[in-house]
C-alpha cells in the first residue's frame, strides 16, 4: 500500500496546509504542535474535507484529484477512521456497532470473532454503548474502524478521551490490532507513548508544512530523535 498525498488547502480562518507526503504499509505517526493541521490531513485523507488543489492516491485509486475533478466519497476509499470521540450508535448493540463497518464496506477477510476476541470484547457483545466504559467503547470503535479490513486505518488521537490510566492497555490493543490484521496505519497523537511504541515512522509537521517527511525518518534514524512534539 502506497499512500501519496498531495494537496493545499485553506479554511476560513486563513490556516493553510500545504503537504506532500508519501506512506507505506506500515504505521506512519504524524506528529506537531497544536493546530499545526494534523487532523486536517487526516480529513482530507478520509474524504471528509476536499483539498483546494492537489491529488490524494492509495496505490492505483485516485482519491482527490482537483485537476481531474476526481473525488471519491468517504465510504468508498476503503479507509477504517478512529478518532477521538468514539461515535457509536447508541440504539446498536456492541455486535450491531461492529457489524455496521461490515455493512459499509464489506469485510475483507478479518474474521469478526478473532477480533472481538483480540480486543476482549466478547462479554459485552450484546450490551448498548451507555453501559459500557470509555475504554470498552473505543475498543468497539477500533472493532468497527478495521473489521472490514481497511487499506488504511485512520487514527486520530485514540487516547485522548480516555483516562490516563487507559493509555497503556488501549495502545496494547491497538497495536495487537495492527500487527494482528497487518493494517497500515496513519497515526495522529502527542501521547510521546503511543507514538513510540507504534510508529515504523514519523513525520513532523508545522504551520501546516511538513518539516521532515517520512522518507527522510529509516530504520537507522532513532524514533525518540525525530518525534520534537510531547
Ligand atoms: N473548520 C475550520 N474552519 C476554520 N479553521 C479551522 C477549521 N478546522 C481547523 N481550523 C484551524 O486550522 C488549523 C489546523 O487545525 P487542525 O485541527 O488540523 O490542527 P491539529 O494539528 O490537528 O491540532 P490539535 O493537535 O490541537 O488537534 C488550526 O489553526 C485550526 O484552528
Amino acid at each position: 500500500m502506497t499512500l501519496v498525498f498531495d494537496c493545499r488547502h485553506r479554511y476560513s480562518s486563513g490556516f493553510v496546509l500545504d503537504a506532500r507526503v508519501k506512506t507505506d504499509d506500515r504505521v506512519t505517526a504524524i506528529c506537531g504542535p497544536s493546530g499545526s493541521g494534523k487532523t486536517t490531513m487526516l480529513l482530507l485523507i478520509a474524504g471528509l474535507l476536499r483539498p483546494d488543489t492537489g491529488h490524494i492516491r492509495l496505490d492505483e485509486v485516485t482519491l482527490n484529484d482537483t485537476r481531474e475533478r476526481i473525488c471519491i466519497a468517504p465510504e468508498k476509499r476503503d479507509m477504517g477512521t478512529l478518532f477521538q470521540e468514539h461515535r457509536l450508535f447508541p440504539h446498536l448493540t456492541v455486535k450491531a456497532n461492529i457489524e455496521y463497518g461490515m455493512r459499509r464496506r464489506g469485510n475483507g477477510g478479518i474474521s469478526m470473532d478473532q477480533l472481538i476476541h483480540t480486543l476482549e470484547l466478547d462479554p459485552f457483545v450484546n450490551r448498548y454503548p451507555h453501559s459500557l466504559s470509555g475504554g470498552q467503547k473505543q475498543r468497539v470503535a477500533l472493532a468497527r474502524a478495521v473489521v472490514s479490513a481497511p487499506r488504511l486505518l485512520l487514527l486520530d488521537e485514540p487516547l485522548t478521551a480516555l483516562e490516563p490510566s487507559l493509555h497503556d492497555r488501549i495502545t496494547l490493543y491497538i497495536e495487537q490490532v495492527i500487527q494482528t490484521f497487518g493494517i497500515p496505519t496513519l497515526l495522529v497523537s502527542h501521547h510521546r507513548q503511543l507514538v513510540e511504541r507504534l510508529a515504523d515512522r514519523v513525520i513532523q509537521i508545522e504551520q501546516g508544512t511538513i518539516l521532515q517527511s517520512d522518507e527522510c525518518v529509516d530504520d537507522d534514524y532513532p524514533l525518540s530523535r525525530s518525534i520534537t512534539a510531547s
